[in-house]
């Protein structure tokens, strides 16, 4: 070992040495023999315990918040915040990666209170917050959830009185549109009232949070039951709980609804927590949980009604997670749309099958169904990687328009304003 100790904690015992050290609950299993044998700890305050770090021969760990880091020489040279490395006014590195040396290793490491330093072999230094690299670590990372959440079945949203946002407040104050979007995030829809019923007024809804995603089926879309399209949307009939475009490889994030007209009964919307629903997944059957979120599947569209010629195929899971925490991220349930299933054997196919009973089981739990009734002036935004949809069936004269958002550009949005998104 050839690191330096800090003169003040000269005169203290390392606090996790011999037995102590193997015992250590923080340490997992694996290394603990091997510390025990090669490392020490040093300690910036010992009497607080803080921070304390020890260099192997691969990688520095760090503890630190009670978070213990282990970071790799290579991710520590390249992620340096130095002048030369990084370009604080763009945010953008400017180190070349690829000209770091693999096998680099500081040639000294020194830490106080607030601060690691790091000297390299050409002297280069490079110095580390200690609390950004708790919030920036690979083991603080995976304590954080990316995306807060409640998760709700139809009790729960009604408890919670989640407001509706004034049109207004919403395109002409910051706060009503923060406040908008927070509970956006929060539930994965979110409704604004007294909109004036037109596409046109929808569409500047639309852009004060986003930018429209144009798909096959245009910027704004606008439709009846007069079968224009090649798809049960565009009919009188019931449809069932699914998320939309899941034949996209990226499907849209978001979706907006305007109910312009309705002369006649029946057409409510049904809303279902898509995420509450694969939690009780996770936790009656993890393994089907897990395939769920392995198992790739394709999704198709094909239309040929007049002038309108598409074929549009996308390959997901129907659960997709974060691999370092398994935090859910998007949800892909379409049985309409789902294509012919080719891509594992027969053994798993079955499988895979007894897991979407048991989702489907959930997602139909009455209990888990929000119905409403859309009328003109209210307009809904709902988290299609979340959210499912679907609506009963209608009589009569029905006009719904609305359009596609760009996720990314939603929570541009909501960072914009300090949310976490
Ligand atoms: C919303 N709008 C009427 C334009 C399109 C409907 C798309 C319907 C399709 N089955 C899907 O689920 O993606
Ligand atoms: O008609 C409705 O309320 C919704 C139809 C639908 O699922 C859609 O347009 O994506
Ligand atoms: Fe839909």
């Amino acid at each position: 070992m050839w690191c330096r100790r800090l003169a003040c904690l000269s005169k203290v015992p390392c606090q996790l040495s011999g037995s102590a050290r193997r015992r250590s609950p923080w340490l997992p299993r694996d290394r603990r023999t091997v510390l025990a044998a090669a490392a020490r700890w040093h300690h910036t305050a010992p009497e607080s315990l803080k921070c304390a770090w020890q260099l192997h021969g691969d990688h520095l760990e760090l503890r630190y918040a009670n978070t213990l880091m282990r970071l790799d020489f290579v991710w520590l040279r390249d992620h340096c915040r130095s002048a030369s490395c990084y370009n604080a006014k763009t945010n953008q590195r400017s180190l070349d990666t690829a000209s770091v040396d693999l096998g680099i290793k500081p040639k000294a490491v020194r830490v106080d209170e607030t601060t690691l330093f790091l000297t390299w072999p050409d002297g280069h230094v490079t110095r580390y917050g200690l609390e950004w690299l708790v919030k920036n670590s690979y083991e603080g990372q995976k304590q954080q959830v990316m995306h807060p959440r409640i998760l709700w079945n139809a009790e729960i949203y009604r408890q919670a009185q989640v407001p509706s946002v004034d049109c207004r407040s919403f395109l002409e104050t910051d706060e009503g549109l923060k406040e908008f979007l927070q509970n956006f995030l929060l539930y994965g829809i979110a409704f604004v009232e007294n909109v004036t019923p037109t596409k046109e007024d929808t569409q500047i809804l639309a852009e004060r949070i986003s930018l429209i995603r144009e798909t096959i089926y245009g910027r704004m879309w606008y439709f009846t039951s007069d079968f224009s399209r090649g798809d049960t949307a565009y009919t009188k009939l019931a449809l069932d709980r699914h998320t939309d475009t899941t034949y996209f490889q990226e499907p849209c994030g978001i979706q907006v609804f305007h109910c312009l007209k309705h002369e006649g009964t029946g057409g409510r919307t049904l809303l279902v927590d898509g995420f509450y629903a694969a939690e009780q997944v996770l936790r009656q059957a993890p393994d089907q949980f897990e395939l769920l979120s392995k198992v790739p599947l394709k999704h198709e569209y094909v239309e040929n009604v007049g002038d309108c010629h598409n074929h549009m195929i996308g390959v997901g899971p129907v659960l997709n997670v974060y691999p370092w925490n398994n935090e859910l991220y998007l949800i892909r349930y379409n049985n309409y749309d789902r294509a012919v299933i080719n891509t594992v054997p027969y053994d798993v196919v079955h499988r895979w099958y007894a897991a979407h009973r048991t989702l489907t089981t959930e997602l139909r739990r009455p209990e888990n169904e929000l119905w409403v009734k859309l009328k003109p002036g209210k307009a809904l935004f709902v988290d299609n990687w979340r959210v499912l949809h679907g609506r009963e069936a209608f009589t009569g004269y029905r006009q719904l328009c609305g359009c596609y958002l760009t996720r990314d550009d939603v929570l541009n949005t909501a960072r914009l304003l300090g949310l976490q998104a």
